[in-house]
């Protein structure tokens, strides 16, 4: 359904001297099946959305090549075009009519009959939750429900592939959730291919049959959460211990079983390979050594493992922000 080979997009900034090359992506390969969800997981400024704009034609690759539902991205933009539903990060513009009216004309843009676009347009405004909201002007919306008018103009032609930049950047958890059900259904109803950006790891985890990491324009990582998971080395258990002076004791002999074992306070952390062999046998030496513990804790590894080991960095710390939805993003021009 999709497929990508060495592409690249470089953007030139400033002028004379202050003139810098930027490899927003560079040289990525991609293979997306049929009814497969992908999920593109990254840090801000890691080359998503600049991919996603080569894939869905707004952008001319630098080098490489694409083919999206079997058609060149350079040679054949008009039916990669028609072939998918694309909801971007800035979302669409609106005209200043009803939101209702603003949907309808993008389905018969796509050759839907009135008809039919009223109908799908409706059923998708009940289902994203839009209902009562058909008569109103975008303009006058809240964020999150124009980020959900996006998306209704993104599926209103019913593509069975859809690129979703961002899609739940700026919505409420409960939005969130019900958004994340009707991408589930897109695949699940209509066999629909889902390629989607995110920097949510939870939103990569619960949604994709397969993610793919970038960072600094390359992809770094490809495979299901299951399986890049299990490349992190091990699991980590977290130990609290009872007294102050049993620290370092807990610290020794956690190390004689773990990695990387570090001290926070009352907390000792270490990572063994399998958290189920190695503790049974580490709490019976604790305790004959005499350490006395609060709490024991056994830590499965996240995407954000998974991150840190293949690039050194946390996917959180390079994150702007904590990691809560933008309210504001700035665009670069
Ligand atoms: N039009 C442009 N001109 C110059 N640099 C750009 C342009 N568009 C993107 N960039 C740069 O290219 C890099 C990749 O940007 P891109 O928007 O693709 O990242 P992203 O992974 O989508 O990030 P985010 O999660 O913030 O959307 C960044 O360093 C960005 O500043």
């Amino acid at each position: 359904m999709i497929t990508a080979r060495g592409l690249v997009q470089t953007f030139h900034t400033g002028r004379g001297k202050q003139a810098t090359e930027v490899r927003a992506v560079d040289g990525v390969d991609l293979d997306v099946a049929e009814g497969e969800v992908v999920g593109f997981l990254g840090p801000n400024g890691a080359g998503k959305t600049t991919t996603l704009r080569m894939l869905t034609t707004l952008l001319s690759p630098t080098a490489g090549t694409a083919t999206v539902a079997g058609y060149d991205v350079v040679r054949e933009p008009v039916q990669v075009r028609r072939s998918i539903g694309y909801v971007s990060q800035v979302g669409a513009t609106f005209s200043g009519a009803y939101a209702g009216d603003e949907v309808v004309d993008h389905g018969m843009l796509y050759g839907m009959s009135r008809a039919d676009a009223v109908r799908r347009g409706q059923e998708l405004f009940e289902r994203l939750q839009l209902d009562g909201l058909w008569k109103r002007m975008p303009k006058n919306m809240s964020g999150g429900q124009k980020r959900r008018l996006d998306v209704v103009m993104g599926l209103i032609h019913d593509p069975t592939l859809v690129f979703l930049d961002e899609p739940t950047t700026g919505l409420d958890p409960q939005a969130r959730a019900n958004l994340w059900d009707h991408i589930a259904d897109l695949r699940r109803e209509h066999g629909a291919t889902v390629f989607l950006t995110t920097h949510y790891l939870d939103e990569a985890d619960a949604l994709a049959d397969r993610i793919l990491i970038i960072d600094q324009g390359r992809i770094v990582a490809a495979d299901t959460a299951d399986n890049l998971k299990a490349q992190v080395s091990g699991d980590l258990v977290d130990l609290e211990v009872a007294a102050d002076d049993q620290v370092a004791l807990a610290a020794e002999r956690l190390a004689t079983v773990a990695q990387a074992v570090e001290t926070d306070g009352h907390h000792v952390r270490g990572r063994v390979q399998r958290a189920g062999r190695v503790v049974p046998g580490l709490l019976r030496d604790l305790d004959a050594s005499g350490v006395e513990l609060d709490s024991i804790e056994v830590l499965r590894p996240t995407l954000d493992d998974v991150f840190l080991t293949m690039t050194g960095r946390s996917l959180r710390d390079a994150e702007s922000g904590d990691g809560q939805p933008e309210t504001e993003r700035e665009e670069v021009a």
